[in-house]
């Protein structure tokens, strides 16, 4: 066992995984798993069988999105003590361990916003140092262990919890792809218990789009719950995922679930702040997927402004507290409008 991977009371201290102390070399455990950390907080897992799955299973890319880091140090621990048989190759990364320190989204830059390269489009200073070369060098890592066996089937799970309450308390977003979603898709959705999917309709900068474009990776950013402070998610609220995630570890098949059950969206539009004359007209205190009509002013600034254009569209992920150039919030639709 790694003496700095032991689990008390079945369970892996977060700070285990994200201290400085740590070995790269390869350790095997008693059932011949492997394990080696490849930096702070990523860890990779081979299983003792070769295998044609690799894994990339991310949380905390955001610091203060608890309930995904809990689910991860969880399947990690299970692991470490051959409670769960791993048959995938395995990828396990706590994205932002600085802060999750401090418990805030992100140090000084939303870390979701720099993959894809993005991170090279900021001049690097002490300030945002941390998050741009942590960006650079988890693309890096997933660039490494997707590398190591061509031809093997790929999938990124980019395990979030949204700030404000939803009206579908968990969904994935699917990052721009040109290939419609598949029906196994659906089903692994549904077997994750996510109720609804939104299919975004350009590329972005985020984790999971990272790797759909590099690695053509079955990759989602999946949405599990809400946001709360370590300690205070309830591990039932989140068994759908837990169990699915296992299944997936364990390289058993997801259970056959209703794929009718999801509902699924497409973003027709993204709201971005572009001058500090922005202005939001949807409340501060509305839930993820508010429906407003056809007409409806939802968004100013000093070269635009945003009306509803299709009868009803859906705000997620309303958030004025960006800085100039980002995202304040996507309007939605149900897929078959519009
Ligand atoms: O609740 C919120 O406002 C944010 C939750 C979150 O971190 N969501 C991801 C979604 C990524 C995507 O749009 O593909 C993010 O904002 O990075
Ligand atoms: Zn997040």
């Amino acid at each position: 066992m790694l003496s700095y991977l032991e689990v008390e009371n079945g369970f892996i201290e977060i700070s285990k995984l994200t201290g400085q102390s740590f070995s790269t070399e390869w350790t095997p455990l008693p059932n011949n798993v492997r394990l080696r950390m490849l930096d702070v907080g990523v860890l990779q897992v081979k299983p003792a069988a070769q295998s044609h799955s690799d894994m990339v299973i991310s949380c905390g890319i955001h610091g203060n999105e608890t309930a995904p880091i809990e689910i991860v140090s969880g399947l990690i621990s299970q692991i470490v003590t051959g409670a769960i048989e791993p048959k995938v190759n395995l990828l396990f990364i706590l994205g932002n361990p600085e802060s999750m320190k401090i418990s805030e989204r992100f140090v000084s830059i939303n870390m979701n916003r720099l993959f894809d390269g993005a991170h090279a489009n900021y001049e690097l200073n002490e300030e945002n140092r941390y998050e741009l070369e942590r960006a650079e060098r988890l693309e890096s890592l997933v660039t490494s262990f997707y590398g190591e066996h061509q031809g093997n089937c790929r999938m990124h799970l980019d395990l979030h919890t949204a700030i404000k309450p939803s009206f579908h308390k968990t969904f994935a977003i699917r990052p721009f792809e040109n290939s419609p979603i598949t029906d196994d898709s659906r089903k692994l959705l549904v077997a994750m218990g996510i109720e609804a999917v939104l299919q975004h309709n350009k590329p972005s900068t985020t984790f999971s789009y990272f790797s759909v474009k590099r690695f053509y990776a079955e990759a989602y950013t999946l949405e599990l719950g809400k946001v709360k402070p370590f300690g205070e998610n309830n591990p039932e609220d989140f068994a759908a995922a837990i169990n699915c995630l296992q299944n997936l570890i364990k390289g058993e098949a997801v259970e056959e679930p209703d794929v009718g059950a999801l509902i699924e969206y497409k973003v027709v539009a993204e709201i971005i702040r572009n001058s500090d004359d922005f202005k939001f007209y949807v409340p501060d205190d509305v839930e993820n997927f508010t429906a407003y009509p056809q007409g409806y002013l939802i968004a100013e600034d000093v070269d635009y402004n945003y009306r509803v254009a299709f009868e009803e569209e859906s705000v997620v992920f309303p958030n004025t507290n960006v800085p100039v150039g980002q995202r304040v919030a996507v309007m939605v639709t149900k897929a078959n409008q519009g």
